[in-house]
């Protein structure tokens, strides 16, 4: 089979040949350069009507003298997401194209695309992907017929939240490779890759979402106030990117996956790759990005994808091929995969997102290293506690990386002792070792939420009391997925279990009564851990995080979330503030959430 690809949804009018049985790609593009500012929209598309005929009659003409008349059999195209009027002309070339040709069409999403090219280049069977593009960042994983969001950014995508900061000191658009440059040069000049300086820029990670609005500003806030762009471009990607790789280690872990690739334009910089490089050999995982050619904007991803959907017939009537320039990759229909590539979302896996792998006392595993952290057992018999060390990561700055460490292991032990007094079981905090970001503490639960989900309503309820009490005492989480929710008990029998792992708050026993599935929540009790991500605020956005990333896991987790979530909310309004669920109705309706 053979596909001709045409791409153009904001900044790269690009035309391609794939010939899926020699597995060779010719692409053909043309840039959009902007004399200033970033990517004028109505410019963008006007590039795209005088460059795509060009670039499309290059492939064509190179098709037809390679194979002759009947060279192309199918013409795909992105449909989105991008600029809408960048939309409208390649969908327009790409529907007369297909009609002159006599060929079926295919409508691609852009965004699966980045991703699916690094799948078929490397040959990996289940990987976690990371897309770090212009417009977007995202983990997918592929499970039960879509690609799931397994974490994306808040806010800015990638690629926009660096160029923010070329714009602001007026650099030419893209800024990404002159961030690049200007940071080795940097780091050359300061004595090689890890200066002792690093200007501290904001770090957000919530659960497995991630933020990019405070840090643009804050460096150019710096570049305000005088500090060099060298030394600004350095700790921009040094920040940024630690941040990517820290959710993609997070994704990986919470999958159980084993390979990662890469994705998108901001994936042609290498010290991304270095760093996921050096992330994934650390724990054991294969990594691959494609060459640059790949990864830029280009249509040799869109006619490459494209050949695996017409393959599976997944093609598109010239009727209904309008174009979509909200298209979400979790709304594709992944019809060219099979169940058996799924990666685990959620229960089945063995990994955590974070410090989370409790092992039962007395498991041979003595030591599970999660994301974040190794955790073990010492099967004390009077009491059972738990060690948790933060390790260093080879791919971070160490300056961030001690910091990083060191603010986790206090906010973790702080917010805990605080949240047990503000009435929300924890674990007792036995000891703080800062140094070496140790922490020694009450083993607490029998297992995780994460393993226990589906029936388990009046866990989950509980769990929905317990922030709500978390968040009037000034207090968010920060990560509370199912698996730093520890349970004991039997949901679904009301046994009340060993009681081997204890747990309370400072204010025990006040919380008798029955919920609505008739058990006492007695009998299904739940403790929080891991407040690491935890911090102080009362502002109702962050509250209203900390239940997206609930609902998220259990919506990952659950064969039937809706009565769960349902369970969650109506503990939570029970006991908290009703204007918190509101707004994580707003949160959601934003788009960039499920
Ligand atoms: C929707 C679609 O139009 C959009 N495409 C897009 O943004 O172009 P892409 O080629 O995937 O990524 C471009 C971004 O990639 C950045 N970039 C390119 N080379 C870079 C480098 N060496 N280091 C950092 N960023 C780089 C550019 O600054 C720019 O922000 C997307 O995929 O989100
Ligand atoms: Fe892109």
């Amino acid at each position: 089979m053979r596909v001709l690809g045409i791409e153009g949804t904001a900044w790269c009018a690009s035309a391609a040949l794939y010939d899926a049985e020699a597995d060779s790609v010719l692409i053909e593009s043309n840039p959009y350069e902007p004399d200033s500012g970033g990517i004028h929209p109505r410019e963008a598309a006007e590039h795209m009507s005088e460059a795509i005929p060009a670039v499309v009659d290059a492939v064509l003409t190179a098709a037809e003298d390679g194979y002759g008349p009947d060279a192309i059999d199918a013409v795909a195209f992105s449909r989105g997401p991008g600029l809408g009027p960048c939309l409208r002309t390649v969908g327009t070339a790409a529907r007369a194209l297909a009609g002159a040709l006599d060929v079926p069409l295919v409508g691609v999403n852009h965004m699966v695309a980045h991703l699916e090219i690094g799948r078929h280049r490397s040959g990996f069977d289940s990987p976690v992907c990371l897309n770090a593009s212009g417009a977007n960042a995202h983990l997918l994983g592929y499970h039960d017929g879509r690609y799931r969001v397994l974490g994306e950014t808040m806010d800015a995508g990638v690629g926009n939240a660096i160029d923010k900061f070329t714009r602001h000191i007026g650099w030419s658009h893209p800024g990404g490779p002159k961030v690049e440059a200007a940071a080795t040069e940097f780091a050359a000049d300061h004595g090689g890759d890890a200066p002792d300086d690093l200007l501290d820029l904001p770090y957000v990670v919530k659960g497995m979402d991630f933020s990019f609005s405070g840090i643009s500003s804050a460096a150019n806030d710096a570049h305000n106030d005088g500090v060099p762009v060298g030394e600004i471009c350095f700790a921009l990607q040094e920040h940024v990117f630690a941040m990517l790789a820290e959710v993609a280690e997070r994704a990986l872990s919470l999958t159980g996956a084993t390979e990662l690739v890469l994705g998108g334009g901001v994936a042609q910089n290498d010290r991304l790759r270095e760093m996921l490089a050096t992330m994934c050999a650390d724990r054991g995982a294969d990594f691959y990005a494609p060459e640059p050619r790949f990864l830029r904007d280009n249509a040799g991803m869109i006619a490459v994808l494209g050949a695996k959907m017409a393959r599976a017939g997944d093609t598109v009537a010239i009727a209904e091929s309008a174009v979509d320039p909200n298209f979400r990759p979790d709304q594709v229909p992944v019809t060219w995969r099979n169940d058996a590539e799924s990666v685990a979302v959620g229960a089945r896996s063995a990994g955590t997102e974070s410090g989370a792998v409790r092992p039962e006392p007395g498991d041979p595993a003595a030591d599970l290293r999660g994301a974040e952290a190794v955790v073990a057992v010492e099967p004390d018999a009077e009491e059972p506690r738990v060690i948790k060390r933060r390790i260093p990561k080879r791919y971070r700055h160490p300056k961030l990386d001690r910091s990083i460490r060191r603010d986790r292991t206090v906010a973790e032990a702080r917010l805990a002792s605080e949240a047990r007094r503000a009435g929300v079981p924890t674990p007792l905090v036995y000891d703080v070792d800062v140094a070496n970001s140790t922490l020694t503490l009450q083993y607490v639960g029998d297992r995780d939420l994460a393993t226990a989900i589906d029936g388990g309503e009046a866990w989950v309820r509980s769990t929905g009391r317990h922030l709500a009490t978390l968040h009037d005492a000034g207090i968010v989480h920060g990560d509370p997925t199912t698996r730093n929710v520890r349970i004991a008990g039997d949901a679904s029998s009301g046994e009340t279990g060993s009681g081997r792992g204890e747990f309370g708050s400072d204010r025990d026993g006040s919380e008798a009564e029955r919920d609505g599935t008739g058990l006492s929540e007695a009998a299904a009790r739940t403790a929080l851990i891991d407040f690491g991500l935890g911090y102080h605020t009362g502002h109702v956005e962050d509250h209203a995080m900390d239940l997206h990333v609930f609902e998220g896991s259990v919506r990952a987790t659950a064969t039937d979330p809706d009565a769960l979530i349902d369970a969650f909310e109506a503990g939570y309004a029970a006991v908290g503030d009703r204007t918190v669920l509101d707004r994580l109705r707003e949160v959601e309706g934003r788009g960039r959430y499920r």
